[in-house]
């Protein structure tokens, strides 16, 4: 009796089992709150958020979906809610509010609980204002991506679906959340989440970043490849690009550079809110994806006009150790 050596039998399915490998290749796009909303003004969109939708969508039909891709979008806060949630100081949650008065307390105590629990009023006040300015952009970006694009698009509210504690993501909660997306991809869904104000353990409440939700789905879903955020520049530059003429971008970084000296963020000179960090934070949270998700080969930030090369370009033939050369000259890639 000859039996089938095991190798050859696997070595028969191999077509199979490469093409069931590459249907699992995964995409994260964050459309950064710049991309698609005007900064400056508040709860404005951007005149070129049609453009970025078509592209997305473009990316879909023609390349994710015929090659059974999967797509995550995610999606940034921008002018409708970065204002509000600093205007009420929405990211350190009321019940800090509570320590910081508590020490300092001079005046009578019934003054002093009076005076705390306006003060706990209006944080909670500005998280439902935000969350209703959130949900108000989420609509907006929803009904373009399901009406202009024609996308299987389903909503993954943060709000609903993760706490935090001291601003980050519970154990439980990133386990929620991953389940839910994972679902989603799995029945044909292209999952959308949001930068959002949650509620939070220790302190109330907080804002989640779009940039620490892409995080924490690049470190927990193993078939991310590459991670795409979108924004208004062409990446990350020597210094702010939209007040110094003389700004380079810097098109590689790795993700081993501590404090890159060639990178300098001008946050100050922006006149924009922004209590999530801007781009600094964006390469700390770049940085930490190839460092934390080995699966994942490269991340690049780039803006609209280039983002569809970046979201589609070569995701199925790279190889953790390929020495794929995606260098392009219009936008950061950011490599172990
Ligand atoms: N050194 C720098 N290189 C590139 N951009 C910089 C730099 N310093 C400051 N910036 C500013 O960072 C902005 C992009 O960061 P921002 O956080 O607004 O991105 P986003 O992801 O689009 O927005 P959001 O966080 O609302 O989702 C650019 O508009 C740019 O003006
Ligand atoms: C300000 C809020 C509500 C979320 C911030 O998310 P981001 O725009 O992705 O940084």
């Amino acid at each position: 009796m000859t039996l089938a050596p095991p190798l050859t039998r696997i070595l028969t399915f191999f077509p199979y089992f490469r093409a069931n490998f590459a249907l699992m290749a995964t995409v994260i796009v964050k459309l950064g709150g710049a991309a698609i909303t005007d900064k400056s003004i508040s709860g404005t969109l951007s005149p070129n958020i049609d453009n970025l939708v078509d592209g997305v969508t473009r990316a879909y039909h023609e390349e994710f979906r015929p090659l059974g891709r999967h797509l995550i979008i995610i999606h940034g806060a921008g002018s409708f809610g970065h204002p509000p949630a600093k205007k009420y100081r929405v990211k350190s949650g009321w019940l800090t509010l509570r320590t910081e008065e508590g020490k300092n307390a001079s005046h009578s105590s019934n003054d002093h609980a009076r005076r705390q629990l306006e003060q706990q009023d209006e944080v909670k006040f500005g998280m439902a204002l935000t969350r209703q300015r959130v949900l108000r952009l989420h609509h907006h970006i929803l009904q373009r991506l399901q009406d202009r694009g024609g996308l299987p698009v389903l909503s993954v509210s943060p709000y609903d679906t993760v706490e935090t504690n001291e601003g980050t993501l519970t154990e439980e909660s990133s386990d929620r959340l991953v389940a839910r997306v994972q679902y989603l991809l799995r029945q044909g869904f292209v999952p959308l989440l949001f930068g959002d104000a949650v509620l939070d353990r220790a302190w109330g409440a907080t804002i989640l970043s779009g940039d620490a939700l892409m995080h924490k789905l690049a470190t927990r879903l193993p078939s991310v490849r590459r991670c795409v955020f979108i924004t208004d520049v062409a990446g990350i530059y020597t210094r702010d690009p939209k007040h110094c003429a003389d700004a380079v971008l810097i098109q590689r970084l790795h993700c081993h550079e501590q404090n890159d000296s060639r990178f300098h963020e001008q946050s100050t000179l922006n006149g924009v809110d922004d209590v999530t960090g801007a781009m600094k934070s964006k390469w700390q949270w770049a940085k930490n994806i190839m460092s934390d998700a080995h699966h994942v080969s490269n991340v690049i930030i780039c803006e609209a006009a280039t983002s569809n090369k970046a979201m589609a370009e070569a995701v199925d033939d790279i190889t953790i150790d390929d020495d794929v050369d995606l260098a392009c000259n219009a936008w950061t890639i950011i490599l172990r």
